[in-house]
């Protein structure tokens, strides 16, 4: 809503003033004093971040907690989404090996936008399929797909197959 209270007023030749509407995200300050005041702000960066994800600070320290848990517990992890074609595709590919693999669908458990939030500070990657393989970050599914030769020595040392 527009903030008429603290008004700007300019004197236009009828002699009338008129009110500015003030942006509330400019306030009516000048752009030096603008500045001027970030500069003695706090660093509010993980606050930027819960209002831009909604995932709090908590609900991602439990999240990053749960997916290392998953990772560490696992010879195969398969972050997914139960709609995802990419992710059908890692499950065939991994299923047609003969593979053992543990999947989570992070669209189907409640905390699996604080997982993926957790996931992309973690691997860097944000998409799913989010892969790994004896404890390591493989990527995607071209990823996986383009190990192919040698995925059935990586499942076997990784005690998969
Ligand atoms: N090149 C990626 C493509 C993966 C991809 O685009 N996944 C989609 C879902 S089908 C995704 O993660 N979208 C963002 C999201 O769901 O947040 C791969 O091979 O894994």
């Amino acid at each position: 809503m527009t903030d008429l209270r603290a008004v700007n007023t300019n004197t236009p030749s009828n002699g009338r003033h008129y009110l500015k509407p003030i942006n509330p995200l400019e306030g009516p300050f000048s752009t030096s004093t603008q500045i001027f005041q970030l500069q003695q702000l706090p660093n509010i960066s993980f606050l930027r971040r819960f209002f831009a994800s909604g995932v709090s600070p908590a609900a991602m320290s439990a999240a990053k907690t749960k997916a290392q848990g998953i990772i560490d517990d696992n010879a195969v992890v398969i972050f997914s989404k139960s709609y995802c074609p990419y992710c059908k595709a890692t499950k065939t590919l991994l299923s047609d090996k003969g593979a053992k693999f543990y999947t989570i669908e992070l669209d189907q458990v409640g905390d699996g936008a604080a997982i993926q939030d957790a996931l992309e500070e973690m691997t860097g990657q944000r998409s799913v399929p989010n892969i790994f393989i004896a404890h390591k970050h493989i990527g995607g599914n071209s990823d996986l797909q383009a190990q192919k030769s040698k995925l059935e020595e990586m499942l076997k040392d990784a005690g998969a197959l």
